[in-house]
């Protein structure tokens, strides 16, 4: 598992193109018959990938946690972004579709993904957080999940935002996860942009041509820099940075927390006369 530590805004004023991508740019989390995980400090988050495709996947780092399996002292959120699979935990088995999430909850010691069809394996982006509480574990079916429209096609920031692990959906400790989806000839996600300097988010962007790109905002609100990313590549945000971006098509994203509180609307709206 891969492991990335924490930086402060004063110190990432400085920061080159290459630095900002090594810390908070994660490439390769989509590797066909692997499980790959990131380590991050900010709020001990872990942030996943996995494609099962003849063999199944276990829920795994070895001994890198220090404790006898994953979910011992954590919880996990899991989305979807392929073809169907299946996450069996202990003897339970839920087959999620594209864009269907589950929501693991503590104490589960056998957790499995799987591919229902190896030509079209799924694609499981995993995150992560500690917890001191048992949930039930809960499928959340993007079909049935409450949509929130935002924006507007003058701003072009149409887009539709799904909840899946929250106070009012699936319950967890401190994991909120959900999934926005930006409508054609839309390109912007949150802007005004926002902070919570109470809980960090980690960003995944999918659903981009191989030629498409999304220029990803991040930094304190005056100091702001850019990641140029791809498709099916995650951004770490620090509590301190604003987290928006502007794509050269439309795009879906994974946005997941974890912190102090358990308020989505937990935001600072930056005023755009605040925006450098
Ligand atoms: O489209 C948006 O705006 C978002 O999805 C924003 C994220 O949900 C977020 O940043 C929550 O804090
Ligand atoms: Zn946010």
């Amino acid at each position: 598992m891969e492991i990335r530590h924490t930086t402060n805004p004063t110190d990432f004023k400085y920061y080159t193109t290459e630095r900002i991508r090594n810390d908070f740019l994660i490439e390769n989390l989509f590797v066909e018959g692997e499980s790959k995980f990131v380590y991050t400090h900010y709020d001990r988050f872990i942030i996943g990938g996995a494609v099962p495709i003849d063999t199944p996947l276990e829920l795994d780092v070895g001994d890198q946690l220090k404790t006898n399996y994953f979910l011992e002292r954590r919880e996990v959120g899991v989305i979807n972004i392929g073809g169907p699979g299946v996450v069996k935990v202990e003897t339970e088995e839920y087959v999620l579709d594209k864009k269907d999430g589950l929501y693991i909850g503590l104490g589960n010691k056998n957790v499995t993904f799987h591919s229902v069809d190896p030509q079209q394996p799924a694609r499981f982006y995993i995150v992560s957080s500690h917890a001191s509480k048992r949930y039930p574990t809960e499928k959340i079916d993007i079909t049935k999940a409450e949509p929130a429209r935002l924006g507007s096609n003058e701003e072009s920031n149409k887009r539709t935002i799904y909840k899946y692990i929250h106070a009012d959906g699936a319950r967890s400790c401190q994991l909120m996860m959900g999934l926005t989806i930006l409508e054609p000839n839309n390109m912007w996600n949150t802007m005004p942009a926002h902070l919570h300097d109470r809980r960090m988010e980690a960003y995944l962007y999918f659903d981009l041509e191989d030629t498409a790109r999304v220029f990803h905002l991040m930094g304190e609100p005056q100091e702001t820099r850019h990641i140029v990313v791809k498709n099916e590549q995650a951004i770490i945000s620090p509590s301190w940075s604003i987290h928006s971006g502007v794509g050269t098509s439309n795009y879906t994203f994974i946005w997941a927390m974890a912190g102090e509180n358990y308020t989505f609307a937990d935001m600072d709206v930056v005023e755009m006369d605040d925006l450098k």
